[in-house]
């Protein structure tokens, strides 16, 4: 459980519970399954949000993904808002009504529910990163795309930021993955955009993380300036600093390189709050924090949401 002061975060219990009654609430508008199991068994769950949720229509689908890395807890709300204001405000605010009706959205509130869990066990922080697969994978390291190619990971077990024996090696990124492939339906990705929420430095960033190349084989100049352009806006909507991936640092085997490349989804990833400050208490900021900077992303989700529709 959360240490004393911060039970404004959900631990995974409660976050299933929230999510059961949301779908309970809310049923003409939301679909609540799960893409498979992490290591220790926890149900990842998928929440569809759109119009007739039950039946797959022909409406351009997004997708939020949220704690791949343990410790960053704000990002498990940053997903439950996603899924609280587009079903309560569902009917009442219009940009939100149109998306919902116009789009398929899908929220996977945690991707790794076992490393979230066992950092906050005995309700003290661990400053765990990882999943909990031997001494743990770096999920954001695992994906299949560049995997290991290009000093962005580590090849040691005890690394941070360690790749895993092969690509997707751990449950939690070949379940996501495999879901995603999923939504390939005659051909066509059905998924055009997608958010990786992480924390911290507020950031807003665009692949590639594995090369400098602002474009390349995979990536057309017109791909580059729409990532920058669309990045730009959405930095514009939260006060964070747009930028590519690797201008930060090379990270191979991350979320947004597999995404845009192998299916050509306009992927990104959000550094929440704090801005900086260093250390391990940026990952931990007072649950009174939640709110403001959860809805501080508000718009930049409905930017994000609508840009799906405006498809090359
Ligand atoms: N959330 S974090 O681990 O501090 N930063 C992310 C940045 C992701 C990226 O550069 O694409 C990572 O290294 O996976
Ligand atoms: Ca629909
Ligand atoms: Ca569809
Ligand atoms: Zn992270």
């Amino acid at each position: 459980e959360f240490p004393a002061g911060d039970e404004g975060y959900h631990t995974y219990g409660e976050l299933t519970e929230v999510l059961r009654n949301t779908a309970d609430e809310h049923g003409e508008i939301v679909s609540l399954s799960d893409v498979g199991s992490s290591y220790e068994g926890r149900s990842l769950h998928l929440v569809k949000i759109s119009d007739n949720a039950g039946q797959d229509e022909d409406e351009p689908e997004v997708l939020f993904t949220c704690n791949q890395h343990a410790r960053e807890h704000l990002t498990t709300e940053m997903c439950l808002r996603i899924v609280e204001r587009f079903t309560d405000e569902y009917g009442s605010d219009p940009t939100v009504t149109e998306l919902v009706d116009t789009r398929e959205i899908y929220v996977i509130p945690t991707v790794n529910p076992d490393g979230a869990e066992y950092d906050i066990e005995n309700g003290r922080y661990k400053g765990w990163r990882k999943n909990r697969q031997g001494n743990g994978t770096d999920l954001n390291r695992n994906w299949g795309y560049q995997w290991g190619c290009c000093g962005g990971s580590s090849g040691s077990p005890y690394s941070e930021t360690y790749r895993g024996p092969s690509a997707f090696s751990a449950p939690e990124t070949r379940a996501v993955a495999s879901f995603v492939e999923s939504r390939v339906v005659g051909g066509t990705q059905q998924i055009k955009a997608h958010l990786d929420f992480h924390s911290y430095s507020e950031l807003v960033l665009w692949p590639y993380g594995y090369t400098y190349d602002d474009a390349n084989d995979t990536m057309t100049p017109e791909e580059a300036r729409r990532f920058q352009e669309v990045g730009e806006r959405l930095a514009a909507s939260n006060g964070y600093t747009p930028q590519q991936s690797s201008d930060l640092y090379i990270t191979d085997g991350s979320i947004n390189d597999w995404m845009w490349a192998e299916h050509d989804i306009l992927s990104l990833t959000f550094e929440m709050y704090p801005a900086g400050g260093g250390g391990l208490d940026g990952f931990y900021p007072p649950d009174e924090r939640i709110e403001p900077e959860t809805q501080r992303n508000d718009e930049a989700v409905e930017i994000l949401v609508a840009e799906a529709g405006n498809q090359v």
